[in-house]
Order: structure tokens, then sequence, then C-alpha cells
């Protein structure tokens, strides 16, 4: 059990850490600002394994950014300064000797439109593959089926295999970016609105992939669609103004809020 969060009670302060055999990512007094402006203000929480985490909150308040921090992607950014610490099963991620290569290994990340790369379905879950390892054809084939599998879409696709990838629909493709990057086997997916281009059945099979997923890795899921933050995740953080407001399980955020602002934001109230 996750108990640190589960057993929090309204009355007392939000909790914001798990155990430390439990969690994933720890972010310890996080800030960051481009260009001088503040986006994100000392963030502390930590993300539990195996579980899906949503991170909610209006428009600007700082959502991308902080997936972005968590897999450096601010890093050519000339004007983003950050401090505090973001620290993935117990390393700094920000410390010199990281491998920024490894970590993106390590936390794959998808994002609101699909991107699949122009050339075919098998190319497309075999690139992140042929960058780390000379593969034999056959574990990497054995590789691309896995990964498809997980993706829900090897049915689909297993027929077609060397066509290209952008003769898929919309759908399609955003779970063949999802097998891309599970075929390097990350510990940690990060989830920037995925389902937000998608049509409705689209969306839903997405929604099923993520909580099918949390048995293999931790994620994390931005989102502005509140049924879908409640449909698929187990804990909840709304954040406001590069703030973290409120953070809990997920029944305990959407059905008793601790905060005025967070319910105002979840019922409509506040966008
Ligand atoms: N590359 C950038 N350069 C300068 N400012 C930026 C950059 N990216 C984001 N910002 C600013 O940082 C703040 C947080 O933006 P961010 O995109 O992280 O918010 P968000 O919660 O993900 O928003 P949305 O839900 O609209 O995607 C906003 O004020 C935004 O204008």
């Amino acid at each position: 059990m996750l108990a640190s969060l589960d057993s929090a009670n309204a009355s007392q302060a939000p909790v914001t850490h798990f155990a430390a055999e439990q969690r994933a990512l720890s972010i310890e007094g996080f800030s960051l600002a481009y260009a001088g402006k503040p986006a994100l203000r000392e963030l502390t929480l930590s993300v539990p394994r195996h579980r899906v985490t949503a991170f909610i909150g209006p428009s600007g308040c700082g959502k991308s950014t902080l997936l972005r921090a968590i897999n450096r992607l601010h890093d050519l950014n000339e004007s983003v300064e950050h401090s505090g610490q973001i620290e993935l099963e117990g390393q700094d991620i920000y410390a010199p000797k990281t491998n920024v290569t490894e970590l993106r290994r390590r936390v794959g990340m998808v994002f609101q439109t699909p991107n699949p790369f122009p050339m075919s379905i098998y190319e497309n879950v075999a690139f992140g593959l042929r960058l780390q390892h000379r593969l034999p054809k056959r574990q990497r084939d054995d590789i691309i089926e896995w990964a498809l599998t997980s993706a829900a879409l090897w049915d689909e696709v297993k027929d077609r295999l060397h066509r290209s990838a952008w003769q898929l629909s919309g759908g399609q493709q955003q779970r063949l970016v999802i097998a891309r990057t599970l075929a390097v086997q990350p510990g940690v997916l990060l989830l920037d609105e995925p389902a937000s281009a998608l049509d409705p059945i689209s969306t839903l099979k997405i929604e099923e992939l993520i909580r099918n997923l949390k048995s293999q890795l931790t994620l994390i899921l931005v989102t502005h669609n509140m049924q879908q933050a409640a449909r698929v995740s187990d804990y909840t953080a709304f954040m406001h103004s590069g703030e973290l407001v409120e953070y809990g399980t997920t029944d305990q955020v959407f059905t008793n809020p601790r905060l005025q602002r967070t319910e105002n934001y979840i019922t409509g109230r506040m966008t």
C-alpha cells in the first residue's frame, strides 16, 4: 500500500511524499524560470512507482514545463534557470555525471500530437533499439512484437509492419509512438495530453492502454480532461501558477478536495 497518501486525511496538511522505497521520482523544492519569469515555484512532491499520477491545472500553470524538466528537455534553452532537485530512483537527474541520453531512455515522453518518424512501422519501433545495441534480428523482432503488443497495436499492424507509419490513423500513430518509447524499456513514461488530438474511441483505447501499462512502469499524465484524469489516474496533483496546490489520491482530490481552489477547478468554475 502507498500508505502515506492513502491514509492522508482531510484535516491534515497535504502529504506530498511517498516512502523512499515507493518513489520513482522525487521532486524537492524545484523552481524554474524562463528568461527570469517563474514558471515553477518550489515544487515538492514524489511520484510512486507503478501508478498513474495525473498533473492537472489551468492552461499555463506549468504542467508541460514540469514534464520537460523531468526529461531535461530545457537543457538547450539558454533562457531557462532552475533550482532544487529532481531525483529518478534516488539519483539527481541534474547532477553533472548524469548521462542525458540514458536519462531519456529511462524516462520516455509522448506528446500531444503523434509524431511517428517518416519510416515504416517496424523501423519506428526499432529506431531507439538500433541506437542502443546491435541486436540479432531475431531478438530485435521479438522486442518489436512485445512493444507493439504492450501498446495494444500488434494485432492491427502485424501484417503491414513494413508500410509507412504515416498510413496509420491518428490513434494508431499515437499507440505506435508509445510502442517506440516502450521498446527501449523506460521505467517512467511521461504523457503530455496524449489523447487530446484523438477521436473518442481512440481516446478510450489510449486510456485503457495507460491503465494496463502501470504493471510495467510508472506513468505521469498531463491532461485537461477531468473525466480522463478521474478514469485513469491513481493520484492527482493540482497545479496553479507554477505551484503545487493539492496532491492526493484521485478519489480524494475529485470527491473530497481539501481546498476551495481545487474544487473550483475540477468543477469547472476555474479554467
Ligand atoms: N519555451 C518557453 N519560453 C518562455 N515561456 C514559456 C515557454 N514555455 C512555457 N512558457 C511559459 O511558462 C508558463 C507555463 O507554461 P506550460 O506550457 O508549462 O503550462 P501548461 O500548464 O502545460 O499549459 P497548457 O495546459 O496550456 O499546455 C506559461 O506562462 C508559459 O507561457
